[in-house]
């Protein structure tokens, strides 16, 4: 059981934007992509969730090629958090989460008990209970980020790819959400910024720079003052942070360096 993608590039007129990006993301492990800004990040996540069609035979789920699965097929397998998400339209809360059923009815079935159980659930899971008729175009940037973190949940796929999912979320959010997606039983693959996060919630590290992956491994092989130094251009302190027992990382802002 994999996400694997192979030798996919991607140009935009004379641009390459992604350069021969080849990864595979393990059955129940959680794979954070980091790099500066414009390296790639949600480009290469836009090909694994078929908004950009990958050419060739390039991304595979449990060995099947993705552009051969149907949507239903997919979205069963594979949940997805993107970053932009406009709506025409309004929706309640509730009606939002529930579009997370979508791969597991059938056409013209209705909500089931279960449904409704399980919604209730995600919506606890995501601090919302009490939201359910609210107006989803009506809430703040975070609470919408929550409803569709419930949505996602409400997939239960085996697959759950993101965006920088703590994008607009306060500090206790952001820790609560990676902790959800911690304890599910799941493989997450996920673009963060914040490298203090992706040290403590990550297996692996994946870390994209100019459309190229530079390197790949645990946080602590990953997320060095070197390749922080390189490719973010800004120097670090790479410490132990004696509470979690995880890497922590303080950045000197004075220290600001050439990239590359
Ligand atoms: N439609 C487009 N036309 C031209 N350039 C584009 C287009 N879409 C993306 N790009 C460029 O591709 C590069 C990669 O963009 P992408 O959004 O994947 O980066 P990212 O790593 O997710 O960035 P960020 O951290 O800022 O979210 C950027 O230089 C961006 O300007």
């Amino acid at each position: 059981m994999s996400l694997l993608v192979k030798h996919l590039d991607y140009e935009i007129g004379n641009d390459r934007i992604l350069d021969q990006i080849s990864l595979e993301i393990r059955d129940g492990e959680f794979v954070g992509l980091v790099g500066p800004n414009g390296c790639g990040k949600s480009t290469l996540l836009k090909h694994i969730y078929r908004t950009y069609k990958p050419k060739g035979q390039t991304i595979f789920l449990d060995g099947n090629d993705i552009m051969e699965l149907s949507a239903k097929k997919l979205a069963g397998a594979l949940a997805v958090m993107a970053q932009e998400n406009q709506l025409e339209f309004d929706f309640t809360v509730r009606d939002m989460v529930m579009f997370g059923r979508y791969a597991h009815k059938k056409f013209l079935e209705g909500d089931t008990a279960k449904d409704r159980e399980l919604c209730e659930k995600c919506l606890r899971e995501v601090g919302l209970t009490g939201y359910e008729t609210r107006s989803y175009l009506s809430l703040s940037g975070g609470e919408k980020q929550r409803v569709l973190l419930a949505r996602v949940l409400m997939q239960e796929s085996r697959y759950i790819v993101l965006d920088e999912p703590t994008n607009h979320l306060d500090v206790s959010y952001q820790y609560q959400i990676m902790d959800i997606l911690r304890n599910q039983d799941v493989t997450v693959f996920s673009s963060i910024h914040d490298l203090n996060l992706a040290a403590l919630y990550c297996d692996r590290i994946i870390f994209l720079y100019q459309g190229k992956i530079v390197d790949c491994g645990t946080p602590e092989e990953v997320l060095t003052k070197e390749n922080i130094r390189k490719y973010f251009g800004i120097e670090a302190q790479v410490t132990r942070n004696e509470a979690t027992g995880k890497m922590q990382i303080y950045y000197l802002p004075g220290w600001v360096t050439e990239k590359g």
